[in-house]
């Protein structure tokens, strides 16, 4: 068995550090200055409980793999980056082949089935890190993490059969579920922490507008019959068990994945986040104001190369109380 690593960063180096430990052929496919650390040094991953430089081959695109049937392809880029990712696995002559979204946010798997007939979910509770290049790192133990793995839009197959397999017994506890997009939609309740940790930072107290952030998600999530699960700590008994939260020596951090695009000067996946929210409301006729308000803020500070964390919370609180 083969795994596609596409989109070698957090999430990425994680997996396939993960994988590449579990004696699993792993082939990566990353960009710019990543790419380069990568080739020259090998993808150095750290943990409260692992500190390794992984070798593993790398390529700048789909087009340098010859792609064999049974691939397993896991996307591991932020999601305004999926769509010409597709396009460049197809002009590869990716058809059938099993593609696993590992990625939060819902819109993904839909837009890899638009292009392809075999797509799969995958839950990523895996708190990560990638701000220098060549250098990733997995805060919690004693794994890095839990994913939940399912055929889009339900069920389990063959193929989620064989990806959990790759990762039984590694760093990444696999589980199989039959609604993945339930455990997905709560991981989105979840994430739209990002956009406030983004704009706030890390130490802020900002459990008030994450509460009226939920309260607009469940509202815009019922309005439209989906159903969520919770994922998040106090209720998934997993994740006392697998993932603690540890320390890691000197190590710099910024907060989530999208505080980190931040800082590294890139863009957001904030559309995706707190801006599904939105969307679902608009397209309810429910108002969702914070969700609206994070996302115009966090999109706002990408386009003007804001540091995260510079932004005032009060704003919102004051846009808030009338
Ligand atoms: N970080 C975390 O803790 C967690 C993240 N997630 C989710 O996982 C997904 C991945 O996030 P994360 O790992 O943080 O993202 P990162 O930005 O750390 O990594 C994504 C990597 O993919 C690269 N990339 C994007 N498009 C391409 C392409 N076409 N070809 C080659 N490389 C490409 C990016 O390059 P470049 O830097 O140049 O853009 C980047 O290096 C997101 O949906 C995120 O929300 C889920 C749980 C936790
Ligand atoms: C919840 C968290 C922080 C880690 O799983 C995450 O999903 C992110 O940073 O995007």
């Amino acid at each position: 068995m083969r795994v596609i690593v596409y989109g070698v960063g957090a999430i990425g180096g994680a997996v396939a550090a993960a994988l590449c430990d579990n004696g699993v052929g792993v082939v990566g496919i990353a960009r710019g200055r990543m790419l380069e650390a990568i080739r020259e040094r090998g993808l150095h991953l750290r943990s409260p409980v692992h500190d390794k430089v992984h070798r593993f081959e790398c390529v700048a695109k789909p087009a340098e793999i010859s792609f064999r049937g049974d691939d397993l392809i896991l996307m591991c880029m932020k999601t305004q980056d999926t769509l010409p990712a597709l396009e460049a696995l197809r002009a590869a002559g990716v058809t059938t082949q099993a593609i696993f979204c590992l990625q939060n946010g819902v819109a993904n798997e839909r837009m890899a089935l638009r292009l392809f007939p075999n797509v799969h979910g995958v839950t990523v509770m895996l708190p990560g890190s990638y701000l220098d290049p060549g250098e990733v790192a997995a805060f919690c133990e004693p794994k890095f993490g839990l994913f939940d793995i399912g055929r889009f839009p339900n069920g389990t197959d063959a193929h989620d059969k064989r990806l959990a397999k790759a990762f039984d017994g590694s760093m990444i506890a696999p589980f199989l579920h039959e609604d993945v997009m339930a455990s997905k939609y709560g991981k989105l309740v979840l994430n739209l922490q990002n956009g406030l940790t983004a704009a706030f930072g890390k130490d802020a107290e900002l459990d008030d507008l994450y509460q009226a952030a939920k309260t607009e998600a469940v509202a815009a999530l019922e309005a439209h019959g989906i159903t969520w699960q919770d994922v998040s700590a106090s209720a998934d008994p997993r994740r006392d068990d697998l993932m603690r939260m540890g320390k890691i020596e000197g190590l710099k951090t910024v907060g989530g994945s999208t505080a980190q695009s931040l800082a590294r000067g890139g863009s957001v996946e904030i559309d995706y986040l707190s801006g599904e929210i939105s969307l679902l409301g608009r397209l309810a006729g429910i108002t969702t104001p914070v969700n609206d308000a994070v996302t115009a803020l966090v999109a706002e500070m990408a386009r003007e190369g804001r540091a995260p964390g510079s932004a005032d919370p009060e704003v919102i609180r004051r846009m808030l109380a009338g």
